[in-house]
């Protein structure tokens, strides 16, 4: 449980995540160099609002709560991917967002961030740590990462993972009796411009494969999460903006699986009673997870090649519009969704958004944090023809009204936020 009211108390020595830092960075925290407030205050300052850690305990955000006994058991296909480790984290423990953290002890604005990074990692990585030790959620062992890929040693020993191919319907199944699974997050797929290389295979996984989720979540009366897509729209739906209800029709095999998962999953509901949920995301960025073959894949590249290179080729062109969003919103979206009451929900697929960008725009931003950056322009022609025909901008009113959907990334954060990540992680790389 989360309680608002009782500051975090930082008890030094006592803290066994603490005990596990080297001596330096001990030191560091403790008594910064660059002036920074020691940790040990910065800590006690933190106040978390309601929105800020979303917990089971949160009425005014989630009606459904869990105790221990009744909380929901996960089962997350294709969590290998770009968005699968955030979510198991996000499900197994209530922390709450870490650059929340970062913006609560005000260290954003602190004018030496690029000099003491090394410092302000250290911060990150032991409040990160505090939070998942002492915040649960659904509970490590309450929450199953699938994938036919093997995990890394961190994500394998991070909490429960199987194999399990979704296109095996036995070995599926054995899955979900033997664990008494009850949420089902089906994330596997291959995405926009992988799909288009390998049509066969995207039509296996994405609509075979869904057939057999579809299947085992009615059976076994699960609830169902499946994301959709921007790419579910094509060149004939308005692009600006893009509503939930107007015409479909994808060029992709991508968006083809996704307008048909939608429309499964809708029929599932309303002719078995299956609690199908689904999103339509926009591109999601994240620091820590590879995209996996995407259309909007360069706003992450970016972000790597601007801290490590300074040099950056973009294959779309500057002036593409397209629909973007922060991992961390795209996550608790899931959450909010997958938690909102039935009769809050008057539609079982809605438009997410936050942001909206082109190349050029995206470029400006992280120059005015690195302005030495140089872009150039090579054209992908398969994935600037599949751009052009998707959303330029989201309207996601109806998530806004019926479960007070809200982004909390913009542009400026977003490019803080990557900056941050990838500038500290490669600076301790140097370091090493
Ligand atoms: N990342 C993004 O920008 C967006 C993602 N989405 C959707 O969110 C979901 C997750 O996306 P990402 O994590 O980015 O995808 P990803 O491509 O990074 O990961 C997909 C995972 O599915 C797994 N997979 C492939 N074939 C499989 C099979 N036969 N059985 C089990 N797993 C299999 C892959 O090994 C991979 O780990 C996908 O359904 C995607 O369409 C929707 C819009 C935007
Ligand atoms: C927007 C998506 O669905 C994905 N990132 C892709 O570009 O294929």
């Amino acid at each position: 449980m989360c309680d608002t009211s009782t500051p975090l108390v930082f008890a030094g020595d006592s803290m066994p995540v603490f005990r596990a830092l080297s001596k330096v960075a001990k030191q560091a925290l403790l008594a910064p160099a660059c002036g920074c407030q020691p940790l040990t205050v910065a800590i006690r300052n933190i106040s978390f609002s309601p929105r800020q850690v979303t917990s089971g305990s949160d009425a005014s955000f989630h009606s459904v709560s869990f105790s221990e006994t009744d909380h929901p058991k996960v089962l997350i296909t294709g969590g290998l991917g770009q968005l699968g480790v955030g979510l198991a984290k996000l499900l197994r423990y209530a922390h709450c967002s870490i650059y929340t953290v970062y913006k609560s002890i005000n260290l954003l604005h602190c004018r030496c961030i690029y000099k003491c990074n090394v410092l302000h990692k250290n911060v990150f990585y032991i409040i990160k740590l505090y939070l998942l030790t002492h915040r649960k959620r659904f509970g490590k062992n309450n929450v199953i990462l699938s994938d036919i890929r093997k995990p890394p040693s961190n994500v394998f020993h991070s909490g429960p993972f199987i194999y399990s191919d979704i296109l095996d319907y036995k070995n599926l199944r054995e899955i979900v009796v033997n664990n008494r699974i009850t949420w089902l997050v089906h994330y596997s797929a291959l995405l926009s411009a992988v799909g288009e290389a390998n049509v066969a295979l995207a039509r296996a996984v994405n609509i075979t494969g869904l057939h057999n989720i579809l299947d085992i979540a009615a059976e076994h009366g699960l609830r169902l999460f499946v994301p959709s897509t921007i790419g579910a729209f094509g060149p004939t739906s308005p692009r600006n903006p893009t509503p939930d209800l107007c015409v479909q029709r994808p060029r992709t095999i991508y968006g083809v699986s996704k307008v048909h998962a939608e429309l499964m999953g809708e029929y599932y509901h309303h002719r078995y009673g299956l609690d199908f949920r689904c999103l339509r995301y926009p591109g999601i960025i994240s620091a820590d997870s590879q995209p996996g073959g995407g259309t909007t894949d360069y706003a992450v590249q970016i972000f790597h090649d601007a801290v490590k290179t300074g040099k950056f080729e973009c294959n779309l062109k500057p002036d593409t519009r397209l629909p973007m969003m922060y991992i961390d919103d795209c996550l608790r979206a899931t959450l909010e969704v997958m938690e909102a009451p039935a009769e809050s929900l008057s539609m079982r697929t809605y438009n997410i958004n936050a942001m909206s960008f082109t190349p050029e725009e995206l470029a400006k931003e992280v120059q005015k944090q690195l302005p030495d950056l140089q872009v150039t322009y090579e054209i992908d022609s398969v994935r600037q023809a599949i751009a052009d025909s998707w959303p330029m901008n989201f309207d996601d009113s109806n998530a806004r009204n019926d479960w007070c959907w809200k982004h909390d990334y913009d542009l400026p954060e977003l490019v803080q936020t990557m900056l941050n990540f990838i500038g500290s992680d490669s600076r301790i790389a140097q370091a090493n």
